[in-house]
């Protein structure tokens, strides 16, 4: 738990910048293809030269839309760009074209599930701008080296209200944001590959006071147990400084995740430092009604209404729903398997268990392993058949993910049969009675715990492979017959 200070009630705010997938740049025409070699994917336009001219990427603004109204925002009719000034390498003109008052959409809201209860969190505003470069410092500060292949990258920040409490909210808020983004097709999220990244703002101010306290702002967090990690650790580091009797300075900190800890990168200009102005090269975006329709059409069921079907269509419990329905593409997958014929709650036990298990531990997802949904419901009913046990049934699995070969297959070439045939038991169940004399007796003396010993040593003796319900039924016919 992430409870927070006693003294004091946490506030959190998070913007959110994600990376859109589409084929080209926000302003022109060259490639957004991640990993290309440095300053590959770059022209005049993106370089910032003298004289060019941007010109608007439909489905940039078509994805910024979509993303909006997935969001909840209200879609302004008018919207404009504005130009963001500052110096710095990564950003060739020196300015960046983003959104100042009129942004693409404002006023949403997302909900969140923690400690089983359900919270909505306001979305202050969508907006659209480009990317910036990308610098890599040499390790021993001689030199740094600037890729421009990022440059006008299309991107969405989603700033969010101060609404977010604890750490673990914060998480929470990232992974469902994340979800409705992949549901959306807007991105892949990857926050190692930078295509959604976190600044997150806290502060603290104490119980029952309505006035927020001064900010901090932390950047460089890689992953989202990073930022609640991060907001952990500034929690009680406020919390020091205000028990100390000294005040916040509003500042932006850097997570080290090596030493596990904010460090203060600088003390914060003000916003309107930037004089912003309007993007005199661009013109005003006017999107109609018609225009929202149409996108709002494209808007499939999100991660928040299929886990609510989960529970309604499945009988699922909720926090089944919850994980299943946190990938779409780990969500499809169950759904697949259900038609093929499975159980539900029996195919959400083998997807959160074993699936997610493997798939975290080799860090993969789903689509990059072998594995169908036929392939998984033809093993949950070769179990209910008795032809395997779970056990057995658990290295078919990971045979399955690997290799993509139908479990029958599986469990014919590997002879994994399951041993059913009662003369077969009955003769090792016999052995097994005899050189376990003890066991026995213990078991007759009232030790409940005996017969899993004696059933354990049969499970053994046939590598797993007997049918345990035929073994314990022979067993007490044997001790108590
Ligand atoms: N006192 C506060 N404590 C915690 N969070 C706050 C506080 N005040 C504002 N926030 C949050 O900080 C974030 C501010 O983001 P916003 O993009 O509006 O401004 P910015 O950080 O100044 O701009 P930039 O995009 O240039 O970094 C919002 O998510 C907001 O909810
Ligand atoms: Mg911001
Ligand atoms: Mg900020």
């Amino acid at each position: 738990m992430t409870a927070t200070t006693s003294t004091y009630e946490t506030i959190i705010g998070l913007e959110v910048h994600v990376e859109m997938n589409t084929h080209s740049k926000i302003f022109c025409g060259c490639s957004t293809e991640f990993g290309a070699p440095p300053n590959t994917n770059v022209c005049p336009i993106c370089l910032g030269h003298p004289g060019v001219l941007p010109v608007l990427n439909r489905e940039a603004l078509n994805k910024a839309i979509k993303a909006s109204l997935a969001l909840n925002c209200t879609i302004n009719s008018e919207s404009k760009f504005d130009r963001k000034n500052y110096f710095y390498p990564d950003s060739p003109k020196a300015y960046q074209i983003s959104q100042f008052d009129k942004p693409v959409g404002e006023h949403g809201w997302i909900e969140i599930e923690v400690g089983g209860e359900t919270k909505r969190i306001r979305i202050n505003r969508v907006h659209l701008e480009e990317d910036a470069g990308k610098s890599s410092h040499a390790a021993d500060g001689s030199s740094t080296l600037v890729d421009f292949n990022r440059v006008g990258v299309p991107l969405i920040e989603i700033v969010s209200e101060a609404d977010i409490r604890t750490p673990e909210e914060a998480k929470a808020y990232l992974e469902k944001l994340k979800a409705i983004m992949q549901y959306c097709e807007i991105s892949d999220c990857k926050m190692e590959e930078g295509s959604l990244r976190c600044d997150a703002n806290i502060s603290l101010r104490p119980w029952g006071r309505e006035q927020f306290g001064t900010k901090r702002e932390l950047k460089n967090m890689n992953s989202f147990s990073n930022v609640q990690k991060a907001l952990e650790y500034e929690q009680a580091a406020q919390e020091a400084i205000l028990a100390a009797g000294q005040e916040i300075q509003q500042s932006t900190l850097r997570w080290d995740d090596a030493a596990k800890k904010t460090l203060v990168m600088r003390t914060k200009e003000d916003a309107h430092d930037y004089r912003y102005f309007p993007e005199p090269d661009l013109v005003q975006l006017e999107i109609d009604a018609d225009w929202i329709a149409s996108i709002r059409a494209t808007i499939p069921e999100l991660p928040g209404e299929r886990r609510a079907r989960y529970i309604e269509q499945y009988g699922l419990p909720s926090y089944d729903a919850d994980v299943l329905t946190a990938s779409k593409r780990v969500a499809d997958f169950f759904e697949a398997t259900v038609a093929s014929g499975a159980e539900a709650k029996t195919v959400s036990n083998w997807i959160m268990g074993d699936l997610l298990a493997y798939l975290n531990h080799n860090n993969l997802e789903i689509h990059q392993t072998q594995i169908t949904p036929e392939h998984l419901g033809a093993m949950i009913k070769m179990i209910q058949d008795g032809q395997i046990s779970t056990k057995i049934a658990k290295s078919v699995f990971k045979d399955m993910l690997e290799t993509g070969h139908d479990p029958a297959v599986i469990v014919k070439e590997k002879g994994l049969v399951q041993i059913s045939d009662e003369g077969a038991i009955a003769k090792i169940v016999e052995e097994v009675l005899a050189n376990n004399a003890k066991s026995v007796e213990d078991y007759k003396a009232g030790k409940e715990k005996a017969l899993g010993a004696l059933v354990g040593q049969c499970m053994k003796a046939t590598k797993g492979q007997a049918n345990p319900a035929l073994v314990n039924k022979l067993i007490l016919e044997r001790i108590q017959g």
